[in-house]
């Protein structure tokens, strides 16, 4: 019989033998938890993210359950809490590498599985196709050309997993089935989207065989696309602040062609604004730390700290970055795409320029009863003038006044203080952001999760296709009812925020009372409180997000004013005119009637979407494990959030919706021929699929929600407990049989051994006796006899 000491000594010395001895155990009796057993540990705080913890039992007595969980925190449980733990599946103690082999497939299953993996060092895990990659904040020495020797032209799964894995995969899938290939990497900032994406390119340029040509290429670009689209926020040192797609073209023999980067959506309010502790886009500090002091004097550039616009977070510096080197970087990246000692000053000019606008002060003045402003003259001033090459006076009225025409007659009025500043930083970012970007990009991520929905329910499709397995039953629903609110149904919301941007009378109100009017009983739309309220909230696949609506107008028309292109316009600086080329060009009213922010994202949106439709996909799932940046450091409730809102667990729900777990023949009769007594091993069978089927008969039952694929057996959950336990009961039997006949040959050998050995002793002991008495009694007799 099994005792307890036996298992706590095990434990000390072979914890791996041990768990997989406990694990019989706890599946044949759930209830009574031995010291050693895994279970789940529900808290039940009731705190939105907090899912089971996994524990490890220590003592067991009185009733009373002491567990020690994954972060060190030991636990009184009660008999009347016992409901608290559960049983943990065999597959979640030590990890696997697809989650989707956990038999605890949920939230607290997956949480767990990238913890222990995390915690030695394996940052990344399948679940099925996707690739989840935790941030390690650390270097770890698994991007080696080695590495990529190992994983070249390798099957997923046949290697451990890792990023490379998928880059081969895109690679020789693409030369394979001549299909264009696309890898889709999500996360939150700073998760590793864009380490991961580089080690993407890495990867595929050495393969290729294009080293050199990327590196100079796509990878120069990087320094460049990094200085004036990255900047540091609190969230991550180096936040790209755009979206991106990378455009990889290979010939027939595989070598790369070309490449072609586009942006989206980059972040222009951060010119003028900064969170604290976050800082401008990096160009401007690498401007200021590396240019030569002669460079500077002729920008009229001093130090960072004495501009309002590199100022506004208080921070002008960023640990681990060295603003001067990068500038050096840049420079040299410059030269290899060819940009002319021109160009790159006329860049510097208009940077520049920037910052001495961000440093005007204005005076607040009134006119006719009329709130104005004035510019203060400045060194600032007329230095931004002669930047940008236009008239110091022009400058000055356009930032303080507004022309417009009534009645076929023109009339400059002032602006107030408020209005001026709001003018000087649309012409500095050329249109604002806030809340209405959040909605393109919030729309975006609709776009990207229901792609990803489909690509998955489509790959369990076609498992089951393949198999011969009946799914018509299986039904799942995508978030389709949120993007028809969004972007598809008639009236939909992007609709109704274009057509009040191009309505003369539009305001932001008018627009809002529209919204509620129209989507009030639609479940994914949560109108306002109160009249007074100007914010709507959607219910996304990722939870509920607020917009405020002011300035939403203003911000899809995405419009200069006039005055600031007729500025432009009188610029003797050509750059800066090209730059605005295509506003220049309209007139007024073709700028009213261009199309707005919103329906110029939605026609890119859709051609992306088309693109990637036609592609097949892979993703990539970055996760966060921190918010200090740090390694070895895994905040649970902050994973959970992202794994919910990343739509892993939408896998999961697909996969749970049909069947689950799922065994080759192989791995079925191997696994469960104990059940059966008399049943070879898979590799003596002929008839694997009968074998596999009897077993499932008899365990199962006939009737049951099970189906025999060609080449798999599918199964519910239920179904995986059932034979599990089954299966556990059977060993333990086996155990208790081979512990009951080495017992018995232990101790009847020893039996043996002992009555032996007392045999010889009783033996040589009566011999000596024997021997001694006879002496005894012949030496008397000689002694009588001679008396
Ligand atoms: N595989 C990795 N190995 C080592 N460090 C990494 C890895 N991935 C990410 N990091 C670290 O995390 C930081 C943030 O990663 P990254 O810039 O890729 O995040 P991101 O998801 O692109 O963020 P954002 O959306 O803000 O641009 C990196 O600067 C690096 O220090």
């Amino acid at each position: 019989m099994y005792k307890r000491r036996d298992y706590v000594e095990l434990y000390e010395k072979d914890l791996a033998k041990w768990a997989l001895l406990r694990n019989v155990n706890t599946v044949v009796k759930p209830t009574t938890l031995l010291p050693g057993d895994y279970v789940w540990l529900d808290l039940k705080t009731g705190r939105e993210f907090e899912v089971p913890i996994g524990a490890v039992v220590k003592l067991c007595d009185s009733g009373q359950i002491q567990v020690l969980d994954d972060e060190g925190n030991e636990h009184w449980i009660s008999p009347q809490n016992a409901t608290n733990i559960k049983p943990m599946h065999p597959t979640s103690i030590h990890g696997v590498e697809d989650m989707i082999r956990l038999g605890d497939l949920n939230e607290a299953g997956i949480l767990r599985n990238l913890l222990i993996r995390y915690r030695e060092k394996l940052i990344y895990t399948y679940t099925g196709s996707i690739l989840v990659a935790v941030n390690p904040y650390q270097v770890l020495p698994i991007y080696t050309a080695n590495q990529i020797r190992l994983y070249t032209n390798k099957k997923i799964g046949e290697m451990p997993p890792h990023i490379f894995a998928i880059a081969d995969n895109c690679y020789f899938n693409m030369q394979r089935n001549n299909r264009d290939q696309c890898c889709i990497i999500s996360g939150e900032s700073g998760a590793g989207k864009t380490e991961s994406t580089k080690l993407i390119l890495q990867f595929l340029a050495a393969i290729s065989g294009q080293h050199s040509w990327i590196e100079q290429q796509v990878l120069e670009a990087n320094p460049i696309l990094e200085a004036f689209g990255n900047a540091k926020t609190i969230r991550n040192d180096n936040s790209s602040r755009f979206g991106k797609y990378i455009d990889i073209h290979f010939n027939k023999r595989g070598a790369i062609e070309g490449a072609k980067i586009e942006q989206y959506l980059l972040e222009k309010s951060r010119v003028c604004r900064q969170a604290h502790d976050e800082r401008n886009y990096h160009i401007f500090y690498c401007m200021l730390k590396g240019m030569t002091p002669d460079e500077k004097k002729k920008l009229g550039l001093s130090k960072a700290t004495d501009y309002t616009y590199l100022t506004i977070g208080n921070c002008t510096v960023c640990d681990g970055r060295d603003d001067m080197k990068e500038y050096s970087n840049i420079r040299s990246a410059m030269k290899v795409l060819m940009f002319t000692d021109k160009e790159n000053w006329e860049i510097s000019k208009l940077l520049a320029a920037i910052l001495h606008m961000g440093n005007l002060r204005y005076e607040a003045r009134t006119y006719d009863n009329l709130d104005a402003c004035e510019v203060v003259r400045s060194p600032n001033l007329t230095t931004a003038a002669t930047l940008l090459e236009v008239d110091c006076k022009d400058l000055m009225n356009c930032l303080t006044s507004r022309t417009l025409i009534t009645r076929g007659e023109t009339v400059s009025t002032p602006l107030s203080m408020e209005q001026a500043l709001d003018v000087r930083d649309a012409f500095v970012k050329f249109s604002s952001s806030c809340s209405f970007e959040q909605l393109c990009i919030n729309f975006a991520n609709e776009n990207l999760q229901q792609f990803f929905v489909r690509h998955v329910f489509k790959l369990e499709q076609e498992e089951y296709n393949l198999e011969n397995i009946n799914w018509q039953h299986i039904e799942f629903t995508d978030n389709q009812d949120a993007l028809d609110m969004i972007a598809i149904k008639p009236m939909n919301i992007i609709s109704l925020i274009d057509e009040e941007s191009k309505f003369p009378k539009g305001t932001d109100t008018t627009m809002l009372n529209k919204l509620n009017f129209q989507h009030k009983v639609n479940t994914n739309y949560i109108p306002p409180k109160n009249t007074h309220e100007t914010q709507f909230g959607i219910q996304h696949f990722a939870g509920v997000v607020y917009y405020e609506t002011r300035g939403f107008l203003e911000k899809n028309r995405d419009t200069l004013y006039g005055d600031i292109i007729q500025l432009v316009h009188s610029s003797k600086n050509k750059f800066i005119k090209q730059i605005f080329q295509a506003d220049v060009a309209m007139g007024a009213e073709t700028r009213k009637r261009s199309p707005t922010l919103s329906s110029q994202f939605k026609r890119s949106l859709e051609l992306l979407m088309r693109t990637l439709s036609v592609c097949q996909p892979f993703f990539v799932r970055c996760i966060k494990p921190n918010e200090y940046k740090k390694p070895m450091l895994f905040d649970r409730e902050l994973c959970v959030r992202q794994l919910r809102y990343s739509g892993m667990m939408e896998t999961i729900r697909i996969r749970r919706a049909g069947y689950p777990i799922r065994y080759t023949f192989v791995e079925f009769v191997d696994r469960y021929r104990v059940l059966m007594p008399g049943v070879k091993p898979a590799y003596k069978q002929e008839d694997l699929r009968g074998t596999c089927e009897r077993i499932a008969e008899a365990v199962l039952g006939r009737d049951d929600d099970w189906q025999m694929g060609k080449t798999k057996i599918f199964l519910k959950d239920h179904h995986d407990m059932l034979l599990e336990i089954e299966r556990d009961k059977a060993i333990t039997d086996k155990v208790i049989l081979i512990q009951k006949v080495v017992r018995g040959f232990k101790d009847r050998s020893n039996f043996l051994k002992l009555r032996k050995s007392a045999v010889f002793i009783q033996k040589t002991w009566r011999g000596y006796q024997c021997r001694k008495n006879y002496g005894a009694v012949r030496s008397l007799s000689v002694f009588q006899s001679t008396s």
